[in-house]
This record gives C-alpha cells, sequence and structure tokens, in this order.
C-alpha cells in the first residue's frame, strides 16, 4: 500500500531531522524548514515512526539535520532503522565527523551517504560554511574513509550560488577521479537561504545548458521530483533544480519528520502535524492516521497555475456537458 495525495502524487519517501544543531553555519543554511535549538526524539522514537510509516508504504529513509553525524547515538539511530529492513537508507552529511564515524556507519547498515562539497578552495570553502580553512582537509579525509569504509555509492553536494558557479567543472572533475557522483542544487529560499537569496541565486537551467554541450542526458527520477540526471564526463550528475519549478514540486514525494516531532508537509511551508505525543505513547495506530492526515495535506509549493486553470476548465466543461 502507498498512499497517494490530492495531486496524485506517492509518498514514498521520510526525511528525518535528526537534530537541530549544527558545528558549520552556511550562509544559505535551510535548516530543513525546522525551528533551531529544539528536543530531539531519541533512536527508540525515530524507530517506532520508521515502523509506522512502513505500515503506509515508505520504505526509503533520509537522516539528516542539522548534522546528522553530531548526534553521539547516531550508530543507534541507524541500528533502529536498519533492522526494520527498509529498501533505502541514506544520511545527509558536512563530512566533519566521517572520517570517525565511516566504518561504524556503514557496519549499522547505514547503505548510502551523500557529502556536502561546496568548494575545493579552502579559503572559499571555509566562507561558505562559515568554518576554518582547516576544515576542507578534514571533510575531505572523511570522504576518503567513506570510500574505504565500503561506501559505494557517495554523492556529492554542491548548492550552486554565485560564490561558486566557476568550480562546477572542478567539481566534476574531483567527483570523477574518485568515483563519486555529484548533484547540484540550487539556491533555496528558506532560512537563511531568503534572507540572500537575491544576490546569490543562480537559475541551474543556466549551468545544466553549459554541461549540455559536453554531457548528455540519462533520463529523470520519477521517483524522486522527476530530477534529470546528466552523464558528464562520465560522472552521473543530479540536478536539484526547485526554485519557480513546477516539475519538482509534481514529483514530490517526501514528507520531513522534524527533530521535535512534527510532520512536516513541505520544505516552504506549513501545514505540519504534530506528533510528537503519538510517538512518545508508542500509539501506532494514531501514527498511521497521522501520516494519513499530513500525506492529504500535502501541497506542491510551485506550481503551474496557467495548466491548473486548464484542468480545472476542462472538468467544469466535463461536469456540465
Ligand atoms: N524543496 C525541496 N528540496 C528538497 C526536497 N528533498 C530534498 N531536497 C533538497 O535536495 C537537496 C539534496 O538533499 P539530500 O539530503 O542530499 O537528499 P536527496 O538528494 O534529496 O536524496 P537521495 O537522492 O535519496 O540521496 C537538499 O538541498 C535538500 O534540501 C524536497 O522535497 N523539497
Ligand atoms: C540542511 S543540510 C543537513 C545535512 C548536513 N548538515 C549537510 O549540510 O550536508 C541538507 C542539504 O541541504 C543543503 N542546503 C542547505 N541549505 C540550502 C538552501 N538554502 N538551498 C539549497 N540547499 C540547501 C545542504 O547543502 C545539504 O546538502
Ligand atoms: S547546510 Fe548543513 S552543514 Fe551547513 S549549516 Fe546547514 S545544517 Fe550545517
Ligand atoms: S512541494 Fe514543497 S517539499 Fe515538495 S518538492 Fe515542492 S518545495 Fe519541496
Amino acid at each position: 500500500m502507498v498512499l497517494i495525495d490530492r495531486y496524485g502524487r506517492p509518498l514514498l519517501k521520510l526525511r528525518i531531522v535528526v537534530d537541530s544543531e549544527c558545528n558549520f553555519n552556511c550562509f544559505f543554511c535551510h535548516f530543513e524548514g525546522q525551528s533551531r535549538h529544539v528536543p530531539s526524539l531519541t533512536p527508540e522514537d525515530i524507530g517506532f515512526a520508521a515502523e509506522a510509516a512502513m505500515r503506509i508504504g515508505v520504505m526509503d529513509f533520509k537522516l539528516t539535520g542539522g548534522e546528522p553525524l553530531l548526534r553521539r547515538d547516531i550508530i543507534k539511530i541507524i541500528e533502529e532503522l536498519s533492522l526494520r529492513k527498509p529498501k533505502d537508507l541514506s544520511l545527509t552529511t558536512n563530512g566533519y565527523l566521517l572520517g570517525e564515524l565511516a566504518s561504524r556507519l556503514h557496519e549499522a547498515g547505514l547503505m548510502r551517504l551523500n557529502v556536502s562539497l561546496h568548494s575545493l578552495k579552502p579559503e572559499r570553502y571555509a566562507f561558505i560554511t562559515g568554518t576554518s580553512p582547516k576544515v576542507f582537509n578534514k571533510v575531505i579525509d572523511g570522504l576518503m574513509k567513506a570510500k574505504d569504509a565500503g561506501f559505494t555509492n557517495i554523492k556529492l553536494n554542491m548548492v550552486v550560488t554565485r560564490v561558486n558557479v566557476d568550480e562546477v567543472d572542478d567539481l566534476i572533475s574531483f567527483a570523477a577521479k574518485h568515483g563519486f557522483s555529484l548533484q547540484l542544487i540550487e539556491l533555496m529560499p528558506v532560512g537563511y537561504g531568503e534572507v540572500n537569496f537575491d544576490e546569490n541565486y543562480v537559475d541551474l537551467n543556466t549551468v545544466v545548458k553549459q554541461l549540455m554541450e559536453r554531457g548528455r542526458f540519462l533520463g529523470s527520477r520519477v521517483d524522486l521530483h522527476n530530477r534529470p540526471l546528466l552523464s558528464v564526463d562520465g560522472v552521473k550528475v543530479e540536478v536539484v533544480k526547485n526554485y519557480m519549478n513546477p516539475s519538482f514540486c509534481a514529483g514530490c514525494t517526501t514528507m520531513r519528520l522534524t527533530s521535535d516531532g512534527w510532520l512536516k508537509t513541505c520544505l516552504y511551508k506549513p501545514p505540519s502535524v504534530r506528533v510528537w505525543d503519538l510517538i512518545k505513547s508508542r500509539d501506532l495506530e494514531g501514527l498511521i492516521k497521522a501520516f494519513q492526515r499530513a500525506n492529504e495535506l500535502r501541497e506542491p509549493n510551485f506550481r503551474n497555475t496557467d495548466n491548473q486553470l486548464r484542468l480545472s476548465n476542462i472538468k467544469v466543461r466535463l461536469r456540465v456537458g
């Protein structure tokens, strides 16, 4: 069984925001649209929430944050999820603590890793992430340790802004050299990303157009946002172009479980459904109902209103006829 929302979109994936804290301070951080410095669910709570999600057909879990590797019990969280045998279990990290944790993450059952890497220039990396230039080498070391630990499917996340758009080719070369794939992410006007959006936004379509001069289109991810997949210089490049993109939202198959126990139906905006008490009291039926309710409330953020008008006109005409 899979839940379908009012716009015909299946609910396939849960992004679990495991914490609201971070050791970095990226100038664009959206913090998954959740509040800072709030309490967090325990590993057992998260496992229980995943169980309810699996009952309604969600088999794909993404751990994110804040910085998920700051949780001292991150291994236990992964074990709790892994024992329920999901189809996909992945984590997105800034990579700072990856060197220390990579082997244990792999052993605990984590299947995939996305590592944010917005620049290959230590000074610029520090500027973007609000850290010191020494941090860059630690992140690169973490990436190499993750590869050695057995992670075969590592995606580099690059949020493309005016600060780093000149490094897209360098990131492709770096990914090619080390066997990673690359995810180009358009800046989203959420959280800090909203505050400095105008001076930093780059339309990803312009970047993709240039890449297509030497790359080829492999297809779209219909399971997730209809994201285009390209092959450029032998590297798989995934395009996360969200801003003003109705096709992206039409393919939205996700919702978020925030660290303080809300089902957040969209990154950008309410509504959210509170599930903290249902999780804490282990009310499985109540939690399944809350998932169903949140799914009914899901709405695409960017929509092609012209098309929608045309569609509703057709429906009206059919009814009248
Ligand atoms: N607007 C929006 N952005 C999303 C959504 N899901 C993921 N993103 C963004 O996509 C970018 C990449 O997210 P990741 O955490 O690396 O995960 P992912 O690529 O979505 O997931 P996988 O393909 O499973 O690895 C980040 O900027 C996320 O904020 C969504 O539903 N809506
Ligand atoms: C919120 S972070 C949490 C995980 C981890 N701290 C990290 O940075 O990888 C998840 C992903 O969202 C990206 N991101 C953060 N703010 C963004 C924004 N305003 N627009 C687009 N992507 C953003 C990050 O670069 C990262 O790849
Ligand atoms: S994007 Fe990730 S690493 Fe950067 S501040 Fe946000 S949570 Fe921290
Ligand atoms: S509907 Fe909201 S959460 Fe879904 S893809 Fe669009 S912006 Fe993201």
